[in-house]
């Protein structure tokens, strides 16, 4: 905890030898969220830091900063030393992940270009996997765990893109992916426990992982396998060749990285990214829309009037300005942890602030994300959930006639400000959140045309879970679900 180049940055929390205690509190009370706010209100436009266990992290505010922070290069303040530091990849994952995400670039270029060409196959397996996870036959009520169930339909619809069918309606291939995830997370954060040098030592005992990746292995790897030899034997545009993440994969995939075993690894590690944050999302616009029964009839009847306008594309799915607006909303006030964008420094020059703010080589760095979204300085009621708020912001640049102006895209789900950190901003922004905004929207339009829904609790939103520095939709809630007498769509 003695960092004296860290001098000149506050202390929120305890300092000294009971900064160890803040850093415990931050663990295992529950404490972390207040704590940054409390940092946020008293450096709103500046920095603070706070303890945790082993080190100090530097908590960043305001727009400028944020910019800076988001547009400095991986050499300076890596992406990679961050989340090394919270999950341990190169033990947990495998060096070769750890240090290669050529998948980002795969899923930022071809997944994205190829969303229009996805469409159909997103759309029919966000229908067959609503029918089959919620198992409603008739149109009585059932009540459904929510966050489960929707896991459960977002690997199905992810992995019809990922792997295609038949794998992406393979049970074992799914639970197996969704529990990666999980594996990483808690072996990750034990092995992040231990100081570096030990860290392969205690990855051995550690040995969940080893099991879901050969799990992937069996059911995965057999279809790579052949994907892989029909390249080799009839080259990389061989005919009938599906049109699916593993192909766009298979392409950019270079050297060592053409293994059975890496791919699979690539085809779990973009699982890991996309999934929980999907389902945990789209959890929270679950629990957002039943208790405001009143927005269902705006979302069917835009829902409808679009499909009726053009029938089921991708644009038609653009074209649903108030679901992209409400998903949006739902982002900005649930975001996934108090702080986002965590870094570390790595150049040994370190990182300079052009306010001249320094943080030494060495120090983990991230943004306060939350509580820069509540700050009623950025927007109006910033506090409170307006459903439709950047369908006005919208309009107001089309009054402005700056219609189709890049403004208009500023106010979209896909787009990252520095003031609105969903998605982050700047070199690392989410590059699968063209693919997760398409997604989302079209699963939010499903559910409203085919479904009623309730909180099991009549008008009770069930409060987040709270983890350390992350923040969850309860796990635990349940929503009442029912099928519409007669689906319009
Ligand atoms: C609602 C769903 C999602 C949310 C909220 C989300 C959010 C984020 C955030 C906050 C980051 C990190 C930004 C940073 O630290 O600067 C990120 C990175 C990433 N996301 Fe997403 N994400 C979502 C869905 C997806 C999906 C569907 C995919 C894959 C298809 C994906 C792939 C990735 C990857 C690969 C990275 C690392 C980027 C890099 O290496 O630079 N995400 N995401």
């Amino acid at each position: 905890f003695i960092h004296h180049e860290l001098d000149a940055i506050p202390i929120v929390g305890h300092s000294g030898l009971l900064s160890y205690w803040t850093a415990l509190q931050v663990i295992f009370t529950g404490g972390g969220p207040a704590l940054i706010q409390q940092g946020y209100q008293q450096y709103p436009e500046g920095c603070f830091r706070i303890a945790r266990l082993g080190h100090w992290l530097v908590i960043v505010s305001g727009p400028k900063h944020v910019k800076e922070f988001g547009d400095a290069p991986e050499h300076v303040l890596s992406f990679r030393g961050g989340i090394e530091n919270t999950l341990a990849v190169s033990q947990v994952v495998g060096r070769t992940i750890a240090e290669n995400t050529y998948h980002s670039t795969t899923i930022r270029g071809s997944l994205t270009k190829n969303l229009q060409a996805s469409f159909d196959g997103v759309k029919e397996e966000v229908e067959a996997a609503f029918d089959d996870i919620l198992d409603l036959p008739d149109t009585e009520w059932k009540t459904l765990k929510m966050l489960d169930s929707i896991t459960a339909v977002v690997a199905r619809v992810s992995n019809r893109v990922f792997v295609g069918l038949p794998l992406c309606r393979d049970q074992t291939y799914l639970d197996n992916s969704i529990q990666f995830a999980i594996d990483v997370i808690v072996s990750g954060q034990i092995i992040g426990f231990f100081p570096h040098s030990i860290r392969p030592l205690i990855s051995r005992f550690v040995t969940s992982r080893n099991k879901s990746i050969s799990t992937a292995l069996k059911v995965l790897g057999p279809v790579i396998e052949e994907r892989l030899a029909k390249a080799d034997e009839l080259g990389a545009d061989w005919e009938g060749k599906p049109n699916d993440f593993i192909s766009w994969l298979l392409e950019d995939a270079i050297g060592e990285e053409r293994t059975v075993h890496n791919l699979v690894l690539r085809v779990l590690s973009t699982n890991f990214a996309a999934l929980h944050t999907t389902s945990m999302m789209f959890t929270h616009a679950i629990f957002d829309l039943m208790t405001r029964p009143e927005l269902m009839q705006p979302f069917r009847e835009e829902a409808e009037r679009v499909v009726a306008e053009e029938d089921w594309t991708k644009n038609t799915v653009n074209n649903m300005v108030k679901i992209d607006s409400f998903l949006r909303e739902t982002q900005r006030l649930r975001t996934m942890a108090p702080i986002a964008m965590l870094r570390k420094v790595v150049s040994k020059d370190g990182f300079r602030f052009s306010d001249g703010k320094f943080l030494p080589e060495g120090t983990f760095t991230c943004i306060a994300a939350h509580s820069m979204h509540y700050d009623p300085s950025f927007r109006d009621n910033a506090a409170e959930f307006d459903a439709f708020r950047f369908v006005r912001e919208r309009e107001a640049f089309e009054a402005a006639r700056n219609p189709g102006g890049q403004d208009m895209f500023k106010r979209q789900m896909i787009s990252t400000t520095a003031d609105h950190l969903p998605w982050g901003i700047g070199k690392h922004a989410c590059p699968g959140r063209f693919f997760a905004t398409m997604e989302l929207k079209t699963m939010l339009a499903h559910v409203v045309t085919h479904y009623d829904i309730e909180p099991e609790v009549p008008g009770m939103r069930p409060n987040d879970n709270v983890f350390g520095l992350s923040t969850t939709p309860n796990m635990w809630a349940k929503v009442r679900f029912r099928k519409r007498a007669v689906p319009k769509l």
